[in-house]
């Protein structure tokens, strides 16, 4: 749905994207994240057909969006500037926008849109009058009017209070799960993007630095696993073998549990090699990294080989 291929972009010979690759299918509610300056925007606004690439290709539906006006429809948008007047009520804000983009049973739409983003009781308010959520959520039920089937949102929650966060949260998730719609966010919120994207990408420098599901990444390298043996005596074993098993780092032991850290093995081989040795294990939990666990690590390197 969404492709980069050795996308490069600079600003006055300064480079700001170098080289980045990867892609978001079709379903996916992707999460861009990476430190300010990063070039998360410069890759959005190549994507949108906003900015022309130095070199490489960023296309949506296999097409470059600067060259199809009939794909544009396809595709909704909510940038910092959100488009919306303050002297427009909601409804006409709404009404503006779904002419513009030619939206068929105008009114009917409207209507379901006002309902969805929870504003109908506010639809005639002028926009000036808004709380920073509210206008939020009216920027995301503009980007949506025309129903598109790609969407890209360029730090949806900055600036909103933790409830207002939680209302944009739940009207992306509602997006993906009810619409099916494709969603790209760029983001540094964390906690929002653990919770509404099912894969990220880390950018730091103008580099990829990681790109893959979260689930993914949250299980790999660096995990803490919690072995929870039937007895002391029985942990005590457990723990002699594991600190002498190649791919374990630091192994700890407390009463009957044994937590280890995988530096490249996996689970199924600590299981195996314990059975081997006849220890009886009661439980095995693997302790997923958080993603702010997972970004800190990968700006770190990234700062560490810069
Ligand atoms: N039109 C422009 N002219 C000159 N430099 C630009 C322009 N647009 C972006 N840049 C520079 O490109 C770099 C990347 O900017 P970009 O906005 O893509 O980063 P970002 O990852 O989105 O950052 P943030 O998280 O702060 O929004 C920055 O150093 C920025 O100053």
């Amino acid at each position: 749905m969404i492709s980069i291929e050795h996308l490069q972009k600079g600003f006055k010979g300064r480079e700001v994207l170098r080289a980045v690759t990867f892609s978001v299918k079709k379903g996916e509610v992707f999460g861009f994240l990476g430190p300010n300056g990063a070039g998360k925007t410069t890759t959005m606004r190549c994507l949108l057909g906003l900015l022309r690439p130095d070199g490489g290709t960023a296309t949506v539906f296999g097409e470059d969006l600067a060259r199809s006006d009939g794909l544009r429809r396809k595709v909704g948008v909510l940038l910092e500037n959100d488009g919306l007047s303050d002297r427009l009520t909601a409804r006409d804000n709404l009404d503006y926008h779904a002419r513009l983009y030619g939206v068929q049973e105008r009114e009917r739409r409207i209507e379901e849109i006002l309902e969805f983003i929870g504003l109908s009781d506010r639809q005639n308010s002028l926009v000036g009058t808004y709380s920073t959520g509210m206008r939020r959520k009216l920027g995301i039920g503009r980007s949506i009017l025309h129903t598109p089937e790609v969407l890209f949102l360029d730090e949806p929650t900055s600036g909103l209070d933790p409830e207002a966060q939680r209302m944009v949260r739940d009207l992306i998730l509602e997006l993906s799960r009810e619409e099916e719609m494709t969603v790209f966010i760029n983001s540094h919120n964390l906690d929002e993007v653990q919770r509404v994207c099912s894969s990220v990408g880390i950018l730091h420098d103008g580099r990829l630095r990681a790109f893959d599901r979260i689930e993914r990444l949250r299980e790999d390298g660096g995990g803490r696993v919690r072995i929870v043996l039937t007895d002391p005596p029985s942990a005590e074993e457990a723990l002699r073998t594991l600190t002498a098993m190649p791919g374990i780092g630091p192994a700890d032991r407390d009463g009957e549990e044994v937590t280890v850290h995988l530096e490249g093995t996996g689970v199924p081989a600590i299981v195996r090699t314990l059975v081997e040795k006849g220890c009886a294990i009661e439980e095995v939990v693997q302790e997923r990294r958080s993603l702010e666990e997972i970004y800190l690590s990968v700006v770190r390197q990234a700062e560490g080989s810069a």
